[in-house]
C-alpha cells in the first residue's frame, strides 16, 4: 500500500495513529482499510469520543463541526446513539451531506441543470438517429425528450429547488439522487469557494464504508484534501473486499499521497477461528490480506450444503439444515435465533409469505424504493391502521378501537362531533363501521385488501390514502399519476398506468401478505439480504445462495462454485484486468459470511450438485467433512 508512513497492528496503536491525525493545528488524512470485524466501527467511533474530549471545546467556539458520513440510515443512528447525539458531530447519508452543501447555490444549479440537460437532450437525439425506430428503446428515448426538453422550459420557473435524502423527488421543483450526487462532486472539484466553505465549517471528515461511496465524489474530497493539508484531515473506513456496489471507486488506497496515514488491523474481533480461515480463503486470490482471531476466540463451525435446485420445498432444506446445525453445534437456538441472509428480498417475500403483494408492487419504478424501504402511503394505510384495529377488534378491546378510530375516522372529528346535533348518531355510525371491517375476516380466511378498502371508503370509516382512494375512484384514473409523497400530481404520462396497474394487482392479496411485509421491513424477521447486512453481526448465520430466484445478473453463485461456466464477456473482461460477476459474488460472499459470530450455514441450491462438490473440494475454501450434500 502506497504512502504507508505508520504501521502497526495492536489495536491501540491504530487508535493512537488515528488520533494523532486529527490535531487541528496540523490535520492529516488517513485510511483505515481493514477486513470485516476487525472494529472499524469502534475506531471510528473511539476517534470521535476522542475528538470530543481533545478538541470539542474549540471547535464550539469557532462554530466548527466534524462530519461523518455513513452508508446507510440504520448506520447513521447507530453513530449517532453511540456518540449520545453530541451536535459536534454531524451524522449523517451522503446524500444529506451533499444536498446540505449544495443547497445554496441556487442559481448555479440552475445553469448546472441547464447545460445537463441541454447535452443530455442532444445525446438522446443522437442516438435516436443513429438507432432502429419503432423499438421500445426508441419510445423510452423519444418521452425521455421530452420529459426533459419540459424540465428546461419550465427551469426558470422554478424559485427553489428542492430534495430530499429519503424521498422520491417526484415535484418539479426538485432535483434527483445521482442529480445532487454530481452536482456536489463537480461543484467541489470546480469551485474554490465551495472547498473553502466545506473545510471551514467540518476541518475533520470521516467517511465510513467509503468503498461503496460514489467514486465521483471520493475524488473531489481527494482534490479538497490536496488543496487544504494544512487545514483538513480526511479519514477514510473501509475495506476495498466489501465493495458491493458499482458505484464506488476501485482500487480505493492505490496512489494515495505520501503523507497519508495508513494503519493496519490484522485482528478479526467477531468471528470465530473457522469463519476467519474461511474468509481468508475467499480473500487468498484478492489481495492475500489475512487475519488473525481474538486471544481466546472459539472455533467455531462452518457447512456447507448443497441443495438440488430442482427441490420444491425449500422450506423444508433450511429447516433441516438448522436441525443439523442444532445438533452439530450442541446449539438450540439454531432452531429459533438464526439470521437467514438471502441475495433478494423477493427470496425472503417467497419464504416469509409476502410474494404476490411484493412482485406486483415491486414491478413499478415509482413505487419501488417505498416498497423496499416501507414508506409508502397505500400500505401504511393498513399497517398504521387497519391491522391494529383488526387486532383490537379480535380482542375486544374496545379502549384501542376507540382510540385509533378518535385518531383517525373523519366520522369523529372534533369539528364533525362538535357541529352535530347527533352524535350519539355519529358515534353508533363509527361502531357500525368497525363492526362491518371486522366481519370481514371470517373464520378461516382473510379479506383482500380490495375487500378492505371498499368496505372503509363504502362506510367512510377511514380517509383512504390518494393511491388507494385513486384506485377505487378508477374513473377519473386517466388524468393523474402517482407520487410516493403526494399521491397526486399532474400526470407526466405513461408510468401513471404502471403503477395504477401495480396496485390493481396488489389489492388482490389478502391482507395477510401485509402483515408479513410489515414484520419483513420493520426488520423483525429473520432475514436480511446479503448486501443489508454490512456492518452487522449475528451468532448463527444461514446464507442462502439461489441464483434461480435471485434473478440478478450482477453475482453468480453458480459461477463462483463452479455449476456455470463463465461467458464471453467474463472471458473477455478478465483478459482486459476488468472485474466480472465472479469477483463481485466473491466479495459478496465474503460479506455474508464474516456476519458469523459463532457459526455458519450455507445452503447452495444448484442446477449441478456433482459440479459445485467438485469446484468445492479443488477451490479448498471448505474441508471435505464441511460438504454435506442434500
Ligand atoms: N479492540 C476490540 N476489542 C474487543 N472487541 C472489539 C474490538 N474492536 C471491535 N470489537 C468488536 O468486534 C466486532 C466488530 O467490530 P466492528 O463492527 O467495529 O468491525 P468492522 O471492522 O467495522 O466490521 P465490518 O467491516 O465487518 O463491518 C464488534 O462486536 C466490536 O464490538
Amino acid at each position: 500500500m502506497a504512502g504507508a508512513i505508520n504501521s502497526g497492528n495492536s489495536n491501540q496503536s491504530v487508535d493512537e495513529q488515528i488520533f494523532n491525525c486529527l490535531n487541528l493545528d496540523n490535520p492529516k488524512s488517513f485510511f483505515l482499510f481493514a477486513g470485516a470485524g476487525s472494529g472499524k466501527t469502534r475506531s471510528l467511533v473511539n476517534a470521535l469520543d476522542f475528538l470530543r474530549e481533545q478538541q470539542g471545546e474549540f471547535l464550539r467556539i469557532n462554530r466548527k463541526r466534524v462530519a461523518v458520513i455513513t452508508y446507510t440510515n440504520a448506520a447513521c443512528d447507530e453513530i449517532k446513539h453511540r456518540i449520545h447525539y453530541d451536535p459536534l458531530f454531524y451524522v449523517c447519508t451522503i446524500h444529506s451531506f451533499v444536498w446540505e452543501l449544495i443547497k445554496n447555490y441556487q442559481s448555479d444549479i440552475r445553469e448546472w441543470l441547464r447545460l445537463e440537460l441541454k447535452n443530455d437532450i442532444l445525446e438522446l437525439q443522437a442516438q435516436l438517429q443513429k438507432g432502429k425506430a419503432g423499438t421500445k428503446i426508441a419510445t423510452d428515448r423519444q418521452n425521455s425528450v421530452i420529459q426533459k426538453s419540459n424540465r428546461l422550459i419550465i427551469l426558470d420557473q422554478i424559485r427553489q429547488f428542492s430534495y430530499s435524502p429519503t424521498g422520491d423527488n417526484r415535484t418539479r421543483d426538485s432535483l434527483n439522487h445521482s442529480e445532487v450526487i454530481k452536482i456536489a462532486s463537480e461543484f467541489l472539484m470546480r469551485k474554490p469557494l465551495m472547498q473553502e466553505v466545506l473545510v471551514r465549517k467540518f476541518p475533520i471528515l470521516f467517511i465510513d464504508e467509503s468503498q461503496d461511496t460514489k467514486k465521483e465524489l471520493i475524488e473531489s474530497f481527494f482534490v479538497v484534501q490536496q488543496n487544504y493539508q494544512s487545514s483538513f484531515s480526511l479519514g477514510l473506513f473501509g475495506d476495498t473486499m466489501q465493495r458491493i456496489y458499482n458505484d464506488g471507486k476501485e482500487n480505493l488506497g492505490k496512489d494515495l499521497p505520501p503523507d497519508w496515514v495508513t494503519p493496519v488491523k490484522k485482528i478479526n474481533y467477531r468471528c470465530p477461528k473457522r469463519v476467519i480461515a474461511l474468509i481468508n480463503s475467499i480473500r487468498k486470490d484478492v489481495d492475500e490480506q489475512t487475519q488473525v482471531p481474538k486471544d481466546g476466540q472459539v472455533d467455531g463451525d462452518v457447512r456447507i450444503f448443497v441443495v438440488s435446485q430442482e427441490i420444491e420445498n425449500k422450506a423444508k432444506i433450511e429447516t433441516d439444515v438448522s436441525s443439523y446445525m442444532a445438533e452439530l453445534t450442541k446449539d438450540d437456538l439454531w432452531t429459533s435465533d438464526v439470521k437467514t441472509l438471502i441475495l433478494e428480498h423477493h427470496m425472503a417475500a417467497k419464504r416469509i409469505g409476502f410474494f404476490s403483494l411484493f412482485e406486483a408492487l415491486y414491478k413499478s419504478d415509482i413505487l419501488r424504493i417505498g416498497l423496499l424501504d416501507g414508506s409508502l402511503p397505500g400500505l401504511r394505510f393498513f399497517i398504521e391502521l387497519i391491522l391494529p384495529l383488526k387486532t383490537a377488534y379480535s380482542n375486544n378491546d374496545s379502549f384501542t378501537i376507540a382510540r385509533i378510530v378518535k385518531q383517525y375516522s373523519p366520522l369523529l372529528t372534533g369539528k364533525n362531533l362538535k357541529d352535530s346535533k347527533e352524535q350519539m348518531a355519529l358515534l353508533k355510525k363509527a361502531n357500525e363501521a368497525v363492526q362491518s371491517l371486522g366481519s370481514l375476516w371470517g373464520n378461516d380466511d382473510t379479506p383482500t385488501l380490495l375487500q378492505i378498502i371498499s368496505n372503509v371508503d363504502e362506510s367512510g370509516l377511514f380517509s383512504l390514502p390518494d393511491t388507494l382512494s385513486i384506485i377505487s375512484k378508477r374513473a377519473s384514473i386517466k388524468e393523474y399519476s402517482l407520487t410516493r409523497d403526494n399521491g397526486i400530481e399532474e400526470s407526466i404520462g405513461e408510468e401513471n398506468d404502471l403503477v395504477i396497474d401495480a396496485w390493481d394487482e396488489a389489492l388482490k392479496c389478502s391482507v395477510t401478505e401485509v402483515q408479513r411485509y410489515s414484520e419483513y421491513i420493520s426488520d423483525q424477521s429473520k432475514f436480511g439480504t446479503h448486501q443489508g447486512v454490512k456492518g452487522l453481526e449475528f451468532p448463527r448465520v444461514m446464507l442462502i445462495l439461489n441464483d434461480e430466484e435471485a434473478r440478478g445478473f450482477l453475482f453468480s453463485y453458480e459461477k463462483l462454485f463452479g455449476a456455470k461456466s463463465f461467458s464471453e464477456a467474463d472471458v473477455k473482461n478478465r483478459k482486459e484486468g476488468r472485474e466480472t460477476s465472479f469477483d463481485r459474488t466473491r466479495r459478496l460472499f465474503y460479506v455474508a459470511c464474516s456476519r458469523a459470530e459463532k457459526s455458519l450455514a450455507i445452503v447452495a441450491y444448484t442446477k449441478d450438485s456433482g459440479a459445485v462438490k467438485n469446484s468445492l473440494l479443488r477451490q479448498q475454501w471448505f474441508a471435505s467433512e464441511e460438504i454435506v450434500m442434500m
